[in-house]
């Protein structure tokens, strides 16, 4: 590789390191809505921002009409409130979590109660409240292009759906670090609402590349009187600390992507795309004509995690990529550079180390280079054609194409995206991993500045 070439992307993947970072501090966010007033009036007006007092029912068999009530904020000079409140305590079953696919009881790992969703209802409305519009804001940032037109040739809004109620109670109440599972393509995060009720401890921290967030609504002097919420992407790991006093009652909800709401909602943030030292250390390189002269690709794996290896979930992208994902792919869209979301084989982990390597003559220096197997998203890629335990050249070659991609970031998230036969001492069926990345067409020195010519991949 020149000196200049690499000068030049050194400092684009420096940039880009430094730029990833900034925007993967959004993959959380949160709020307080104060209670106020009594009112029970249909049609009061509630000031916006604020709420009532709200009610929770639940089937019970304590009580004679079989229905179950606790009034939030739970007051606990309230003897036959807090009487209810013990009713619901006891009401509630052990929450399982999902592992493997199995959901799964293992007090080691989480402890808490729930209810589910049809055991329950609750006269609190997470859309009324303007949580829905928030979290839309902040976590689909549904960037635009330069002229205007929604990435993805859409924009997307939030349908939030109620899950569980969960109550943590002292004195050891808490949930592991774990990642949400999905409840299927569309889903992006999880909305957690905690109910106006004296506890300590028990707090959410979130967790992603690096950054995390707490949320310590236990510790607020608004624990009583307040709905306190945060919402995150699915991928990023949480956990829920020990609650030591109390009870820490909680509404999930899973977060969906709703797709072609037009122009209602989602306008969130824009970024200034053209102000940015990424967009200017790329354009800088661009007009370099020693930076890349034959053209080529740039690639940048995904910072978060998205279902790339169905059709489903392959369709919403890139209209779907979350925080800096979406970020970095402006960047690249704004210099009217070709820019596709890719499944990338894995070829990290020392499978096709040596075996699939080939001289770069355009070079001076004849360096060894990593080819990268390169597919449109949105399959697993099934072949019978049987290798060994390692996967043999004709069993990738059937994955996609083979491009010297310039990789600007590590993997991250892995899908599985092929599988294949093996033979060996026994027959069976091997997988290899995916990646999601963002690959980046740069033109010919000679064509930049101009519409790119570039064919596209297979
Ligand atoms: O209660 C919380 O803050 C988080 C709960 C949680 O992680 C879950 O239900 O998956
Ligand atoms: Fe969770």
């Amino acid at each position: 590789m020149s000196s200049i070439k690499t000068a030049l992307t050194d400092a684009i993947s420096a940039e880009l390191g430094s730029f990833i970072v900034s925007k993967s501090s959004t993959f959380a966010c949160g709020g307080t809505i104060p209670i106020q007033g009594v009112s029970d009036t249909p049609g009061d007006l509630k000031p916006a921002g604020i709420t009532f007092p709200f009610a929770l029912r639940w089937d019970s068999k304590y009580s004679a009409t079989g229905v179950g009530k606790l009034t939030f904020p739970v007051d606990p000079t309230n003897t036959m409130e807090m009487q209810n409140f013990s009713k619901l305590l006891e009401e509630c079953e052990p929450a399982s979590f999902g592992y493997k696919g199995e959901d799964v009881l293992d007090e080691t790992y989480r402890k808490a109660t729930k209810l589910d969703r049809s055991a329950f209802s609750v006269d609190f409305c997470p859309y009324e409240l303007g949580i829905i519009d928030r979290i839309a804001q902040i976590l689909l940032p549904n960037a635009k292009s330069d002229d205007g037109a929604h990435i993805g040739s859409s924009t997307h809004g939030v349908r939030a759906e109620l899950y569980k109620l969960n109550i943590y109670g002292a004195p050891s109440g808490f949930f592991k670090s774990h990642v949400d599972t999905p409840r299927s393509d569309l889903q992006f995060g999880s909305l957690v609402v905690s109910l106006p009720c004296h506890y300590e401890g028990g707090q959410l921290i979130v967790r992603h590349a690096g950054h995390s967030m707490t949320f310590d609504w236990g510790a607020s002097e608004l624990v009583n009187t307040s709905v306190q919420w945060a919402a995150f992407y699915s991928d990023c790991e949480h956990e829920v600390l020990e609650v030591t006093e109390g009870n820490r009652v909680t509404l999930t909800y899973n977060l969906f992507y709703t797709s072609d709401i037009g122009e209602l909602v989602g306008n969130g943030p824009t970024m200034s795309v053209k102000s940015l030292p990424l967009h200017s250390k790329i354009q800088e390189a661009l007009d370099n004509p020693d930076f890349m002269s034959n053209g080529g690709y740039l690639g940048i794996h995904c910072q978060h995690a998205y279902a790339h290896s169905t059709k489903e979930g392959a369709q919403q992208l890139p209209g779907v990529l979350k925080g800096s994902d979406m970020a970095v792919y402006s960047v690249f869209q704004s210099l009217r550079l070709e820019i596709e979301v890719k499944s990338v084989l894995d070829s990290q982990n020392g499978l096709f180390r040596d075996q699939y390597r080939y001289y770069d003559d355009s070079d001076e220096t004849t360096r060894k280079k990593d080819l990268s197997y390169i597919r449109r998203l949105g399959e697993v890629v099934v072949t019978e054609t049987g290798g060994y335990e390692e996967p043999l050249q004709e069993i990738i070659d059937e994955f996609g194409d083979a491009v010297d991609v310039l990789w600007l970031t590590q993997p991250r998230h892995a899908n599985v995206g092929m599988v294949h036969l093996t033979y060996g001492n026994q027959a069976g069926i091997n997988a290899i991993y995916t990646y999601a990345a963002l690959i980046v067409n740069i033109p010919k020195a000679a064509i930049r500045g101009r519409a790119s010519d570039a064919a596209s991949f297979t």
